[in-house]
């Protein structure tokens, strides 16, 4: 699957992974009331709504990435009918030939692993059949539990041509509380880079791993080493955009080949029309709004490349 995501990137010339996180609160008046009064004010109808505002973005902007990242957590708050929501926008942007990096954030003992790795990446037997569950293309992997939390998600990559990003450095204020602790000298999240190049090997693509890491754009310092440290791990870059990343910041995140990197925004696309600056998109327009923000985004993230 990375090879399909690399190809993807190449071909649009965009290392860039729109992230769909919708709430509520971003979803413009007119389409929460068109669902509202179809389904009411219910979790079914909040769920409608959330999918109809991600279509629209999916359709304004499918053309020019190669990928979005589908944050689980802002779907289950709505309970069964947000997973649906979760589901419908999976398969669509799917539809649309997008790889879809559904971000789970999961990892356990091996066997609950196993039905992770099976539920979102791969299929499950149901007597002489074979059903695929969320049939995600990637998925983020929490490494906390050591390999036999990993491996599951390995192996199901292996069988399914999937692959997963582990996180290694993640993008929030508190993420060195544990994962800068010094272990013999060296932070955690430099051990836990081996070991995501070790469990990359047994998951090769042509030139990068299935086996992918999360690096948040917020610690340039650490990208640049861990960059080195993984040189056939692709990293998946949160953190740019709302959370204050800056692309100057993230050269230093790409390989030679230009390749390497995948950057996410979030909030700082899909809510683009709250901004000033695509305020004069107004509500309806908010797709257009998400349009002209990947533009940008990908013109931003390009000149940092072009830069390393
Ligand atoms: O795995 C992730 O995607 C992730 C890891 C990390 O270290 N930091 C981080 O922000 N994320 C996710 O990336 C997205 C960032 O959203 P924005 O800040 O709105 O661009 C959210 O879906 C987060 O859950």
């Amino acid at each position: 699957m990375i090879n399909e995501l690399v190809a993807q990137i190449e071909k649009k010339d965009a290392p860039i992974v729109v992230g769909l996180d919708p709430m509520l609160s971003y979803v413009p008046e007119y389409i929460q009331k068109k669902a509202f009064s179809e389904y009411g004010e219910t979790l079914k109808g909040v769920a409608e709504a959330i999918w109809e505002y991600n279509k629209g973005i999916i359709d304004a902007t499918y053309d020019l990435i190669p990928a979005v990242k589908p944050q689980i957590a802002m779907y289950e708050q709505f309970g069964i009918e947000g997973l649906i929501a979760f589901h419908k926008t999976c398969a669509y942007a799917k539809e649309k030939g997008l790889v879809i990096i559904g971000d789970i954030k999961r990892g356990d003992i091996g066997s609950t692993s196993t039905a992770y790795a099976v539920g979102h990446l791969g299929k499950v037997q149901v007597g002489s059949k074979e059903y695929a569950g969320f049939d995600e293309d990637f998925v983020t992997v929490n490494p906390y539990l050591g390999t036999d939390g990993v491996k599951p998600f390995v192996d199901v990559c292996k069988q399914y041509n999937k692959g997963i990003f582990v996180l290694v450095k993640t993008s929030n204020p508190s993420s060195g509380e544990f994962q800068d602790q010094l272990i013999n000298g060296r932070p955690l999240y430099e051990l836990v880079a081996e070991k995501v190049v070790e469990w990359g090997e047994a998951c090769m693509g042509d030139t990068y791993s299935n086996v992918g890491c999360v690096v948040g754009a917020t610690y340039p310092e650490m990208g640049k080493i861990l960059r080195k440290l993984m040189p056939k791990t692709y990293i998946l870059v949160p953190g740019y955009g709302a959370q204050g990343g800056k692309a100057e910041d993230l050269v230093h995140y790409f390989n030679p080949d230009g390749l390497g990197a995948i950057v996410n925004s979030s909030r700082g696309i899909i809510a683009a029309y709250k901004q000033d600056k695509y305020a004069s998109f107004g509500e309806t327009g908010y797709a257009d709004a998400s349009r002209q923000a990947v533009k940008d985004m990908i013109a931003d993230i390009n000149g940092a490349r072009a830069n390393r």
